[in-house]
């Protein structure tokens, strides 16, 4: 454990029950992160740069933004033979760590595998739905702060689940310096091709194709503001996951477990990001104080005390609440990435919550197993985006198409049906060509 040092966070202390509460909420909920207009510049400069040049500009960006000299891109593609020299690298115990996560994740996944379907009617009309993986798909890793293998497993394999075709990971490497749990995420997982360049002009360079990497359908995975910025600008040219925004935690307590857990798991959320948003929302004023007491005690103690006490400062609160059914209330109002039911009876407080990523049940239920390995996936929808959208999954990495074959007898039966509708739009080909389907000749 690091040195305790002097720092503290003056996490704001909110009531529910003051007439003022839902609009200091919806401030404190607020985050523009389109407003950059630093960011937009330098997105559209990036996007452009790379779709006129290809690689030259991905190898200038990297040397400036990564510090990372390519004289071709060459160097920027790591062989297969690293990815398995940093497999081999990693000591037993990371090893098998990556191992059971990676197991576990895929378990739970290969339950979302959707099929294919089809039926026949009376008439002999078959109707279905052909279910197809994505044929090649571009994978950010994130590695600009921090790194993640942990990403990794929670994008690749679902992916793989599907049947997608072709994996290309991209990961910035600042400096050159490599993560080798990263690069053995790779490794276990089967991605296929891997190239040291991120940001938004790894984005550009998988979304329109550069001389040597191949255009994707599709790009997943989280990001900075860049990334986020990019992949909302390429969509459309390719499809994407999610913009996803900085990471939030929610708990709910009634006053049961303990403070210090809670307080850790607040933490958690916020060493992310000083733009990461961790809330407490309590019924017992009492176990709020106590929890101020455990973060003012425990986070002198924290390596990225730094970060969590801004987080917790600007975007933190620690909410009283009258009773479990206000807080649950409040709770689908924030949708929040993660909600923690840090509660006594927690399960039955589940058909409750009806917008969460992902919803923690009980005092043992923490985020951070879900980060790492419970199973599920970590990456979720997050700006309140959970009221319409969901965790990634195999469905992200399929695709529907729909087939219609119809028997003669549904066709003349059914061409009567559309030639009326078609009448009513006005659309006389569309009617014709019913109609002569009813007529069969
Ligand atoms: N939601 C999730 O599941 C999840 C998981 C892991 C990480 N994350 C989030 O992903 C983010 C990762 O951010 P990061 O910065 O560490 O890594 P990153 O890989 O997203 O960004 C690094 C890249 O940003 C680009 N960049 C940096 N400064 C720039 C500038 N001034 N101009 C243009 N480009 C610039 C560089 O190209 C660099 O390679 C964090 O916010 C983290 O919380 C989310
Ligand atoms: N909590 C992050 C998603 O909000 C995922 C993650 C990766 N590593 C640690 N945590
Ligand atoms: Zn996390």
């Amino acid at each position: 454990m690091s040195e305790p040092v002097q720092v503290c966070a003056e996490v704001r202390r909110l009531d529910a029950r003051e007439p003022e509460f839902l609009n200091t909420l919806e401030a404190l909920l607020a985050f523009e992160d389109t407003a950059d207009a630093r960011i937009n510049q330098a997105v559209t400069e990036i996007l452009a740069a790379v779709r006129n040049t290809g690689d030259p500009a991905v190898i200038e960006y990297t040397r400036r933004f990564d510090h990372v000299e390519a004289h071709g891109m060459v160097d920027l593609e790591l062989p297969a033979s690293a990815l398995k020299a940093a497999l081999d690298s990693l000591s037993v115990e990371q090893r098998e760590a990556l191992r059971i996560a990676a197991d576990r994740v895929r378990q739970y996944h290969e339950r979302q595998l959707a099929q294919s379907w089809e039926y026949t009617e009376a008439d002999g009309t078959r109707l279905g739905q052909k279910v197809t993986p994505l044929d090649r798909v571009g994978l950010y890793v994130p590695g600009g702060r921090a790194s993640y293998p942990s990403s990794v497993l929670m994008n690749a394999i679902p992916a793989k689940v599907a049947g997608v075709g072709e994996l290309i990971m991209v990961v910035p490497t600042p400096r050159g310096e490599r993560n080798p749990l990263v690069l053995a995420a790779a490794a276990i997982t089967g991605v296929d091709r891997v190239f040291t360049i991120g940001g938004a002009q790894a984005v550009a360079a998988l979304a329109y194709g550069t001389q040597t990497i191949p255009q994707v359908d599709k790009i997943v995975g989280p990001g900075n503001a860049f990334v986020a910025e990019a992949k909302r600008r390429v969509f459309g040219t390719v499809g994407i996951d999610m913009v996803a925004g900085p990471s939030e935690v929610l708990i709910i307590s009634d006053g049961s477990g303990n403070p210090d857990w809670v307080a850790m798991d607040l933490f958690a959320q916020a060493e992310h990001d000083e733009l990461a948003q961790s809330i407490l929302l309590c019924t017992d004023a009492d176990f709020i104080d106590a929890v101020a007491a455990s973060i003012d005690r425990l986070l002198p103690t924290m390596p990225r005390r730094e970060t969590i006490a801004t987080s917790l400062t600007n975007r933190g609160a620690l909410i009283h609440v009258d009773s479990l059914e206000q807080a649950c209330a409040i709770a689908n109002r924030i949708a929040p990435e993660h909600l923690e039911l840090s509660l006594e009876n927690a399960a039955q407080w589940i058909d409750h919550i009806r917008h969460a990523g992902a919803i923690f049940v009980g005092h043992w239920s923490v985020e951070a197993l879900g980060d790492y390995c419970a199973g599920p996936n970590h990456v979720l929808p997050t700006m309140r985006s959970a009221r319409f959208s969901s965790p990634l999954g195999v469905y992200d990495f399929q695709k529907r198409t729909s087939i219609i074959e119809m028997s003669e007898a549904g066709a003349r039966s059914l061409g009567k049906v559309a030639s009326v509708l078609a009448h009513g739009e006005g659309l006389q080909a569309h009617a014709r060509s019913a109609e002569m389907r009813v007529e069969g000749h």
